[in-house]
């Protein structure tokens, strides 16, 4: 079958398998020729299959630590006439280079928030992989099952300071459009806290503290996003501000218990604005990014998932450098928040509109990331070519 990108608003339906293949082997190539970091020996990556979950794997195994991993996310291999989702695939090609190069690389593919996936993981760790000293929390869900209560909860990427009126990009026209974030109800706020706060993250390295396969010394990140004013109105005093808030607050509980138990570490960390299958679908936010990359390119500080991770594992995980503010939260988004950028950043985004975007903005460039994510528009693929999906769907991830 031909693959092609299919869209609708900011979530991607299809994956090409082997554009998925040459961008994880381009971030494998990335690290490999960076500065490499004494790191972690075994790592636990909660929702690794894509964005920054994938890009700390990455790091983490190929960037000179030869990190063994276990990789959880929630993914769907092709059925029928579906391609299957990009995550599917980068899981499949991640554990065959780890592989390759002598590593354990495990994938556990379902619902990270049952109770189920914990006991199969921590089985895993005790039987066949040993204790773990990093774990990292990158989960991006719209919806949980809570496993005490058992309800599920929706969230909402709402406003909480009334309706929000801004431009966004269509990405299937390339037009600039006005879009509304609405003003979140008192239960959109309680679930959105409950899918993207901390509760999930306790819950987690509870169950590893309890079931002794934690390291001494272990240590625990959650990646979080703060952005600058500009932002605040959709994200930081947003609904899915608020459950940043609780992760922070997680990972002040976590860090005490862990310093205790272990001399170990739990913090957050702020990662830069990016193209991800979680952030495409943040209304308004898109147009802050393109002008953000646009102005980033432009003064040689822009960094993709691969580049912001690695610097903040050899910098400041691992390194000699580590930019942590009075919260306790690492802070690799710095070169994002510079003075000078936001202040262009600020003005482009006065003089945007549906006529002038695609040249004060870098929408070019987040278009493709955006079509990146499902392994299309990576140089050397041929999409004119058949795909046997048969014969991708016999390979287990
Ligand atoms: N993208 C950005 O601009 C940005 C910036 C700063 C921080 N962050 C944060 O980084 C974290 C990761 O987000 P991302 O942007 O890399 O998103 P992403 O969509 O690329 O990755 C999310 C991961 O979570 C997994 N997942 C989702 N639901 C799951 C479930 N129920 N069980 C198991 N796995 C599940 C997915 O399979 C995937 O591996 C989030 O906390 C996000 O807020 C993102």
């Amino acid at each position: 079958m031909i693959i092609e990108p299919k869209y609708k608003g900011g979530i991607l339906l299809t994956a090409h398998p082997e554009g998925c293949k040459k961008l994880v082997e381009k971030q494998i190539k990335y690290v490999k020729n960076n500065k490499s970091y004494n790191g972690a020996k075994k790592a636990l990556i909660i929702g690794a299959s894509s964005g920054y979950g994938l890009a700390t794997r990455i790091s983490l195994a190929f960037g000179g630590s030869k990190t063994d991993t276990i990789g959880i996310s929630y993914e769907n291999g092709p059925r029928g006439k579906r391609t299957g989702t990009a995550g599917w695939y980068n899981n499949i090609f991640f554990k065959e280079a780890a592989e390759k190069e002598g590593l354990k690389a495990k994938n556990f593919v379902g619902d990270a928030f049952s109770l189920e996936m914990k006991d199969e993981v921590i089985k895993y760790i005790k039987e066949e992989f040993g204790k773990v000293d990093l774990v990292i929390y990158s989960l991006a869900s719209g919806r949980r099952k809570d496993p005490i209560d058992g309800e599920t909860y929706i969230s909402a990427l709402k406003s909480t300071t009334g309706d929000i009126v801004g431009p966004t990009v269509d990405l299937k026209n390339d037009t600039l459009i006005q879009q509304t974030m609405e003003n979140a109800t008192e239960e959109d706020i309680k679930a959105t806290v409950k899918v993207m706060g901390g509760e999930d993250w306790e819950l987690w390295i509870k169950a590893l503290l309890e079931a002794d396969v934690l390291e001494k010394g272990a240590r625990t990140f959650a990646y979080t996003y703060i952005g600058p004013k500009i932002t605040y109105g959709i994200y930081k005093d947003g609904t899915i501000g608020a459950a940043k808030r609780h992760l922070e607050k997680t990972a002040k509980e976590l860090n005490k218990i862990l310093k205790e138990k272990l001399s170990g570490e739990a913090a957050v960390s702020s990662n830069k604005a990016l193209v991800t299958k979680a952030s495409a679908y943040i209304p308004i936010f898109p147009v802050y990014a393109t002008l953000l990359f646009k102005v980033m390119k432009e003064k040689g500080t822009h960094e993709g998932c691969i580049e912001q991770t690695h610097r903040l594992f050899l910098d400041m995980i691992y390194g000699d450098n580590p930019i942590i503010d009075k919260e306790g939260r690492y802070r690799p988004d710095n070169l994002e928040m510079e003075e000078d950028v936001q202040d262009k950043v600020n003005e482009l985004w006065k003089q945007i509109n549906e006529n002038n975007f695609k040249e004060i903005s870098d929408y070019a460039g987040f278009k493709k990331d955006f079509l990146q994510l499902g392994g299309f528009e990576v140089e050397g693929i041929d999409y004119s070519k058949d795909i046997d999906l048969e014969t991708y769907a016999k390979l287990i991830p």
